[in-house]
């Protein structure tokens, strides 16, 4: 079997061009632009280019964007000074604090700052635990866009067996939490997992996130099963000083028996930022009061 590729840029695209709709029918009515912040700290060459392209992508569907880039050493209580601003200030519906922080500040306690109605990351507690019950909130982005993409190539998701492999805060978790509540039967493998290609094996959906480039091979995958790779590795090329984009799947092995399959780049990675401007749109219509229908984005 050959799998059918999964157009994440293509979707995205599409998102991001409903997200500006919707935009500029929130100007309308608000008299004003959503405005979505990004905070970054330190000159990671990678976060540039993210907040970057965050940057631009907000600017493209209609918001506002602003960006706060503080200096490596910024101390956390001047970070925190920043973060309670933006909570204050009513232009900004959406705060996202790009991740890593540099290592003499703790990330948990950032987090807890950051407003959970602005909270487009779905980072905070409040806005986990609401993903655990049920309530609205804000969902990670990543797992979010991995489930628009399973939910657009298998419309009902009800009964099939899933495998999340990885199981952090920002995809793993929340990822299982989607999948539990579309009445998916989710297993969530990580690096302990006994037997972990037998697990994977069992799968209809498989979500790989463990940042291990191309971990995932292809006598590991049940023919036909739909693959999503979140992973997004940096790894030397075949030629002499270059380097190349690869995910936590072996792709040219699991195409061959995979349904479908995402690839890297052009997969899950632009879905993470079309689905962060969606929800800062959704943060502006609440924060506003105004009624955005629920199946609208
Ligand atoms: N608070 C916070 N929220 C985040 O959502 C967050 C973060 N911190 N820290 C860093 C990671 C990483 N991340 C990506 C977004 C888009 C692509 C993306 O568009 N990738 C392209 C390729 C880009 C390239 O060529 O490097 C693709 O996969 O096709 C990748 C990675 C968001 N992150």
């Amino acid at each position: 079997m050959t799998a059918a590729i999964i157009d994440g840029k293509a979707f995205a695209a599409n998102l991001r061009a409903k997200v500006g709709e919707l935009a500029a029918s929130f100007e309308a009515k608000a008299g004003r632009k959503a405005g979505l912040a990004v905070v970054l700290v330190g000159e990671d060459p990678a976060s540039q280019v993210y907040v970057r392209s965050k940057g631009k992508s907000t600017l493209e569907a209609g918001m506002n964007s602003f960006e706060h880039k503080l200096p490596a050493d910024t101390a956390e209580a001047d970070l925190l000074a920043v973060v309670e601003k933006l909570n204050a200030d009513p232009a900004v519906d959406g705060i996202l604090v790009q991740l890593p922080l540099p290592r003499h500040m703790d990330e948990q306690k950032v987090i807890a700052t950051i407003s959970p109605d602005k909270d487009v990351d779905g980072f905070h507690v409040t806005n986990a635990g609401r993903l655990a019950v049920g309530q609205p909130g804000f969902v990670p982005c990543t797992p979010l866009g991995c489930l628009m993409l399973l939910k657009d190539r298998l419309g009902d998701l009800s009964g099939l067996d899933a495998v999340v492999i990885g199981r952090s805060n920002i995809v793993g978790k929340p990822m299982a939490q989607l999948l539990i509540a579309e009445s998916c039967t989710v297993t969530v493998a990580h690096s302990r997992t006994k037997n972990l290609a037998d697990v994977v094996k069992r799968a209809d959906i498989v979500v790989a996130a463990v940042g291990r480039p191309e971990m995932v091979k292809a006598d590991w995958i049940k023919p036909g099963a739909t693959v999503i790779d979140v992973g997004i590795n940096r790894v030397p090329a075949a030629e002499e000083g270059k380097t190349k984009l690869v995910g936590d799947v072996d792709y040219a092995g699991v195409a061959e028996v995979a349904g479908a399959i995402t690839p890297v780049p052009g997969g899950v990675g632009p879905m993470t930022i079309a689905v962060l401007l969606r929800n800062a749109l959704v943060a502006a219509f609440r924060n506003e009061g105004l009624d955005l229908p629920a199946d609208a984005i």
